[in-house]
């Protein structure tokens, strides 16, 4: 296995408020971890300090063995580290080609305009969007939009992407759907961290869960392991919970 990525003792603090804290772990290329905590616990700051959206107060990102502590967005998008939105937001007046082409063009993933139209149409069959290529953006509803924002993600040729809260408003098929998707994204060497409130979700698509509570990683490990950590189900899942959850997964 190949180390894709290390935090070391990150911290990020706003004003007083320590965001993020003391925050150490390493994923691995193809990974799929989910990442996991209450609201304010700091998920979103953390993936903000790994894509170069906000600097660091202290401590190191490595990624594929580059210190990336200082980068800025879009070097973060250039070297391979690609993410999705909680609100998807294509341009609405361009096709769905176009919007993918956009990306591949943007992200740096390719270099004439040709080049990047023959890569969106690769990505759109690869997320089942081909047969709406010409169809303008803003006529997909919800779970299209989603998988043309993955389509968007991975003509950047990511190594590593983040995923924030891809299947929120999906209803249960949609998400099945979404979540063969990932797992075939994994397939290709990309690494996945997945920012999920549905318990049953993670559990069934992650190999690994990270925990963060009050800015702190409080547990990581596999799923089965980390639902029955005391720490987890104190602060987060709470026990009549992380029991239904339990019992729920064996069937997952
Ligand atoms: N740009 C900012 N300026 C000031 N404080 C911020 C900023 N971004 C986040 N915070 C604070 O950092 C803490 C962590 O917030 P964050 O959004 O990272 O949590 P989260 O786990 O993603 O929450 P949620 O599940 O609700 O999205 C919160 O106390 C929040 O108010």
């Amino acid at each position: 296995m190949t180390e894709i990525l290390r935090l070391e003792n990150v911290s990020k603090s706003f004003g007083g408020n320590l965001a993020v804290n003391d925050v150490s772990f390493s994923l691995e290329e193809g990974e799929i971890i989910g990442l996991i905590g209450p609201n304010g616990a700091g998920k979103t700051t953390l993936v903000n300090l790994i894509t170069g959206v906000h600097p660091l107060t202290s401590g190191k990102v490595i990624f594929a063995g580059e210190d990336v502590s200082n980068q800025q967005a879009y070097q973060a998008a250039r070297r391979g580290l690609a993410r999705t939105f909680q609100i998807v937001q294509p341009f609405p007046n361009m096709t769905v080609l176009e919007n993918v082409a956009a990306g591949a063009l943007f992200g740096g993933g390719t270099g004439s305009v040709q080049e990047a139209m023959a890569l969106a149409h690769d990505e759109l069959k690869f997320v089942g969007l081909a047969a709406v290529a010409d169809t303008p953006a803003s006529s997909l509803a919800l779970p299209n939009r989603k998988r043309l924002e993955l389509a968007k993600s991975l003509a950047m040729r990511p190594k590593f992407l983040l995923l924030d809260e891809v299947n929120a408003g999906l209803n249960a098929s949609e998400i099945d759907g979404a979540l063969e998707l990932i797992r075939k994204i994994a397939a290709r060497g990309v690494t996945i961290l997945i920012i999920e409130h549905l318990m049953k979700v993670v559990l069934s698509i992650s190999q690994r869960i990270l925990v963060l509570h009050h800015g702190e990683l409080i547990a990581q490990g596999d799923p089965r392991t980390v639902i029955e950590d005391p720490q987890v189900v104190e602060a987060y899942l709470g026990s009549k919970f992380a029991a239904r959850v339990k019992a729920e997964s064996h069937h997952v």
